[in-house]
Parts: structure tokens; sequence; C-alpha cells
């Protein structure tokens, strides 16, 4: 043992340091428990509480099915949960709520999903009273556009100046990131006070067999277009006209993480496949791109590929009798086919197609089967217009100008109107022209009511 009083005190010291450091870790993981107890309390339902909201603002579906795994993780700690759709919520819906988890998705260029639009318009341009709120956002974005995650963004702006008070920092998403998704699925554990979560990966994929490819275009001055069948390889799932297809890509060296594409699906359950319209993209360096260079010259016939078939609300159909105006470019007449085929046979109300690409005779996408269909009475009436022809240069949007006064009348008499192809060009200058044709306001409150309704990208 040592006398040496120099090394007493460095002992004491050292000891006092170590007594110090457990104190303070007990101190810090008390104020853990603390927080993570005051932020269960904020999830419990107090008494006969509502349960946990859980909100989402999608536009193609993926927010929606977040939402619904949020939910599930909820229910699965023993906190109860509701979902629903945010747009449909009112201020004072919101506020009752005091706890709200919201996923919410960017489109356009930083724009809130159109199911939206009545919210933004009546709720979010100024400051609300939202104290007593707290609240958690998980931001789906895209780091490809310009403006990531804009509304997500924006949405927290407005909860932050209304009075709501975050439970956590937002999180965002890049293009499905599941990093990020697992730091959502973290920050649930510590609100619910679970460790345990589930696995979260999105339900598998079914396998089909590609069964047909057609060129729809040949000689065109504009990329290939393919018509690609797929048929079932056991499970066949259900969907409706409208819904996406996510397509599972192959590893490789040039993808080595594993990725999807998605597709608007042409077909219905009844055809027995899944169709799709694919254009295959150039690279800047002019190689083909890499899924659809893949699927339109790489998989053979009786390849086998990984799909799964999801929700797209915000593109489903209105009821039969509705009369309806379909208007698109390119390969958005594979979204805008599914819901013909779905109104041949029925009692339906009109059906009108506008569709634009580059020339007659080489794009005149389906020609046979859009004859077919205008004689059966799937279709009502057709205008098509090729922007490259002799003469004519004009984009879809020309066809709303020159029939404007039949397009009102068709408005009139109720009609939606569905617009499915190209983000760039085609949905702005449709969007301008059907503002010029029924007004401003009539088509926000057409959007609003979920009579206008849009499958662009
Ligand atoms: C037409 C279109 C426009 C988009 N615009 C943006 C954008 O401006 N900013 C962004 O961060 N992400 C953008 N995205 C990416 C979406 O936010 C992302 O794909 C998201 O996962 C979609 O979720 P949802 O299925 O719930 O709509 C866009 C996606 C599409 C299809």
């Amino acid at each position: 043992m040592t006398t040496d009083p120099v090394r007493w005190l460095w002992a004491a010291v050292a000891v006092g340091l170590w007594l110090a450091t457990i104190a303070l870790v007990q101190l810090s993981r008390a104020r853990a428990r603390r927080a993570a107890a005051a932020r269960s309390a904020a999830l419990a339902p107090a008494g006969d509480a509502p349960a946990v909201l859980v909100a989402f603002a999608s536009q193609t579906g993926l927010a929606e099915e977040l939402a619904w795994m949020t939910a599930r993780s909820l229910s699965d700690a023993g906190t109860t949960a509701r979902v629903a759709p945010l747009g449909d919520l009112d201020l004072s819906e919101l506020k009752a709520a005091r706890c709200v988890l919201i996923v919410a998705s960017t489109t356009g260029e930083g724009d809130a999903p159109d199911a939206l639009s009545r919210f933004v318009r009546q709720s979010m341009t100024a400051p609300a009273d939202l104290t007593g709120l707290s609240y958690g956002l998980l931001a789906l974005g895209d780091r490809t556009y310009a403006d990531f995650c804009g509304f997500g963004r924006s949405l927290d702006g407005w909860l932050h100046r209304s009075g709501a008070a975050p439970l956590f920092d937002r999180v965002e998403v890049d293009d499905g990131d599941a990093g990020a998704v697992r730091h959502w699925q973290h920050q649930l554990g510590l609100l619910t006070g679970s460790t345990v979560q589930a696995d979260w990966t999105p339900p598998a994929f079914d396998r089909w067999r590609l069964v047909e490819r057609t060129h729809l275009n040949p000689g065109s001055p504009g990329g290939e277009a393919w018509m690609m069948a797929f048929e079932p390889l056991g499970h066949a799932p259900a969907w409706v006209a409208g819904d996406i297809a996510e397509i599972g890509l192959p590893t490789t060296e040039r993808q080595p993480a594993p990725g999807s594409r998605e597709y608007s699906v042409a077909s219905l359950p009844a055809d027995g496949r899944a169709e799709f319209i694919v254009r295959l993209m150039h690279r800047p360096d002019g190689t083909p791109g890499l899924a659809s260079g893949w699927l339109t010259r790489d998989l053979a016939i009786g390849d086998e590929v990984g799909m799964r078939i999801r929700t797209n609300r915000s593109f489903h159909g209105p009821s039969p009798e509705t009369p309806l105006i379909l208007i698109g470019n390119g390969t958005g007449l594979a979204g805008l086919r599914a819901h013909w085929k779905a109104r041949a046979g029925q009692t339906t109300g009109q059906t009108w197609l506008m569709f634009g690409e580059r020339t007659r005779a080489h794009d005149a996408f389906l020609d046979t089967e859009l004859q077919a269909a205008l004689a059966s009475g799937a279709l009502t009436r057709l205008d098509r217009v090729f922007s490259r022809d002799a003469g004519d240069g004009r984009y879809v949007q020309a066809l709303i100008a020159e029939h404007a006064a039949d397009l009102t009348a068709w408005v009139d008499r109720g009609a939606a109107i569905l617009v499915c192809g190209s983000l760039e060009g085609m949905s702005k200058g449709v969007h301008e022209a059907l503002e010029a044709a029924l007004g401003a306001d009539a088509l926000l409150s057409l959007t609003e009511s979920g009579r206008y309704r849009r499958d662009v990208y």
C-alpha cells in the first residue's frame, strides 16, 4: 500500500470523478425516462380520449402505406391508433387529437398532394391555434427534385407557427430510404416505450413472368415505347384502375442495391395479366436506362420478375355513371387505358380520351384497340394530336383549348377528369389549359371534390 500523499490525492480525485460520473449517468437516465414517459403520456389515450391520430398526405400511395404501418406499430405496442387522410381533417379535429403523427409526401414541384388542396387553401394560409397539439412528421421526398420535401417542410413550419409542439425533429426520407424509415420507427419506439419493432419491409414482391412485349411505335422520332405483359406465378393480387406497380430491379454491378421502378398498370385483374407501357430511356452517355433498358432489352419472354401492386387512391376513377374525360400523353396512355377498360361493358356515363404524341404515322399508340373501344362504346369520343406532324405541332393541351365548350358542357354534366403522363410540359400545360377553359376556381373545386385527378411522373 502506498504512503505517498500525492498518489492518495490522485486516487481520491479519481474515485470522486467516478462517483460524479455515475450520478450524472443516473440523472440523465432518469431525465430520459421522464422525457420518454412524458412522450408516452402524449400518446396514451387519456381516459376515453380518441386513439392517436396517424394522418397521411399521399399522392401515389406510399405515404398512406407508411401511415398504416405506423398505426400498426403503435397498436402492436399497445397504443390504439386511427388513420385518416390529412386533407379530410379540419383544424378543430386536428387540435382535438392532441397527438398526431403525419406522413406527408411532396409532389409536383414541391407541392402538396392533390387531395390536400382544400386543406392547404383553407387551413395553411395563416397560422392556426394548435397549442396543446404534439406532432411527429415523416416527410417523403426525392432529392432529384429541386424542392426536396417541399410540402413536408412547409407543413412543419406551419404546425410550428401554429403553436403545435414537435415530439422530435422532422424525419425526411429520400426516395424511400430505409435508414430514414428506421429512424422514424425508432422514434415511434421511444414514444411508445417499446423496443421491439416489427419488420417494416413492405409486402413481399410476387413473382410474375414476362409473356409478351410489343413495340408500340416503330419508326418514331421519340424513344421506343413497349407494351409489356406479365402473368402472375401463383398469388395474383387484386387491383383497380389507377393503381401502380413496383417492379423490382435485378442487382448488378451498376445497381448493387436492390431497387424498384413504378409503372401505371394498364390492365385489370380480369385480363389475367398486368400490362405496362415502358419507354426506353437513355442516359447522358447514350447507354440504355437502368430499368427501362433491362425491361425492354435484357429481359426475355418467360423471364421472371418480382412485382407488387400498390393502391393509388388519388388516381382511382369515379362511379361508372359519371362521365369521364381522360387526358394524357406518351406512356401516360397506360394509366388511362385501365380506366376505359374498367368501364367497358358497363352502363356508364360517356368516356372521352384526349391523347397527344409525336407523329400519327408512328405514334398512334394502340390505334386498333382504340378504334375497337370506340366501336364498342367503351370510349365515346377520341381526340388526338401529333406534335411533329406537318402543320400541327401541338400538344395534348391544345385539344382542351380547341374543345373548351364541349369540355365545359361535360363538366357541367358532372364529368370527372383524369390526367396521366409526363410532369414536365404536359401536366402543367394541361392544368393551365383546363384553368383557361373552366376557370381557376372551378378547377380548384374539381380538385377538392376529387373530380380532377392526376398521375404524372
Ligand atoms: C410527379 C412527382 C413529383 C414529385 N415532386 C417532388 C418534389 O418536388 N420534391 C420532392 O422532394 N419529392 C418529389 N417527388 C417524390 C415523392 O415525394 C416521393 O416519390 C414520395 O415517396 C411519394 O409518396 P406518395 O406515394 O405518398 O405520394 C415527386 C414524385 C412524383 C411522382
